[in-house]
């Protein structure tokens, strides 16, 4: 197994700042697998992101891409990689092809094989009809792309995407992830950040979860959820009857088997009544349980609008790590 990028014990402190924005982070990338970066807002990932791409300096620690170390040879370590930030960062004065090729240019791509590159990159991206377009008058998803063809044009090892799918419309958010798909059957290593669970569960192979600059878990999506303690859920609707949410959760946490309850949400229904939402964790098989919870709910006469089996997510282990509070 090839390492594509190793961290290993990095530490970023800004000037003025009281706290390490990175504090002692370690890990490794795999040559070839797409990589999750999760973290709440703050956590460090964009630092991270930023030392491993050469815009950022460390204040301590190491990290290499592609085998080169970012701090003795940025110079190597950026033909190594390419990222695609979150903020359009596209030149406004050059259309949209015209940006790929400056971008090849820049990289030491040869004439005829920029040229080459960058029809098949627009033609990849679904752009070839938006060659000639003023960047200013692309959309958003269309920009999204294009970012993605210029980050590809110089051949990265690895390519950094921070937030790739935000503010893009489900189609776009599909094409993007059927993209991230394709550089992974091609070999390219992938470190993605983002907030979106699902995105990182549906494509990360590993994910690495950091808070206050520092690596709380790091394994693939499955794994964690299976490490979460009552990894099968059951989610019950319910009118509380005069319970108060806390008292619910207590009766329910009570019924063997469940390992603890959350509540999930509520709403108002037509006749004026609140329904509450209540995701309940189970340690064994959720299936089972549906019997003995509809049985408590029966005897408190807490009517149940839903019962219904559910299975954790990468969210829950991201909340379970990381907490609820907003950061
Ligand atoms: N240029 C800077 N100067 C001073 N502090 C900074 C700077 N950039 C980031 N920070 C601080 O470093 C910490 C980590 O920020 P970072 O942007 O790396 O987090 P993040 O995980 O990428 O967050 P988000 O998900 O919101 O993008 C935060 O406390 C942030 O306020």
């Amino acid at each position: 197994m090839t390492v594509a990028v190793e961290v290993s014990d990095l530490r970023k402190r800004y000037p003025k700042s009281k706290a390490d924005a990175v504090g002692g982070l370690s890990f490794q990338v795999h040559a070839g697998e797409v990589f999750g970066l999760l973290g709440p807002n703050g956590a460090g990932k964009t630092t991270t992101v930023g030392i491993l791409t050469t815009r950022v300096l460390s204040t301590g620690g190491r990290a290499s891409v592609g085998g080169v170390d970012v701090a003795a040879d940025p110079v190597g370590a950026r033909r190594k990689v390419a990222v695609v930030p979150q903020r359009v960062n596209l030149d406004r004065s050059l259309n949209a092809r015209q940006n790929l090729v400056w971008h090849a240019i820049y990289h030491g791509v040869g004439r005829a094989e920029r040229n080459r590159l960058a029809d098949e990159l627009l033609d990849r991206m679904g752009l070839s009809e938006k060659r000639k377009a003023r960047i200013d008058d692309l959309s958003g998803g269309q920009a999204q792309r294009l970012m993605i063809a210029r980050a590809l044009i110089h051949k990265p090892e690895v390519l950094f995407l921070d937030e790739p799918s935000t503010g893009l419309d489900p189609q776009a958010r599909l094409f993007v992830h059927d993209r991230i798909n394709d550089l992974r059957a091609e070999g390219v290593t992938v470190v993605l950040t983002t907030h979106d669970m699902d995105e990182a569960e549906k494509l990360a192979d590993r994910v690495g979860v950091v808070d206050h600059g520092e690596l709380l878990t790091l394994d693939t999506p499955e794994a964690l959820i299976k490490s979460l303690p009552g990894s099968g859920t059951l989610d019950a609707s319910v009118r509380p009857n005069g319970f108060d949410p806390g008292e619910l959760a207590a009766l329910l946490s009570a019924v063997d088997g469940v390992e603890r309850v959350e509540r999930i949400g509520e709403r108002a229904l037509t006749d004026g009544a609140q329904e509450l939402r209540l995701r309940l964790y189970v340690g064994g098989e959720a299936a089972a349980l549906l019997g003995p919870v509809a049985q408590t709910l029966h005897e408190h006469r807490v009517p149940v609008g839903d019962l219904a089996l559910g299975q954790a997510t990468l969210e829950d282990v991201f909340i379970e790590l990381t907490g609820r509070e907003l950061r």
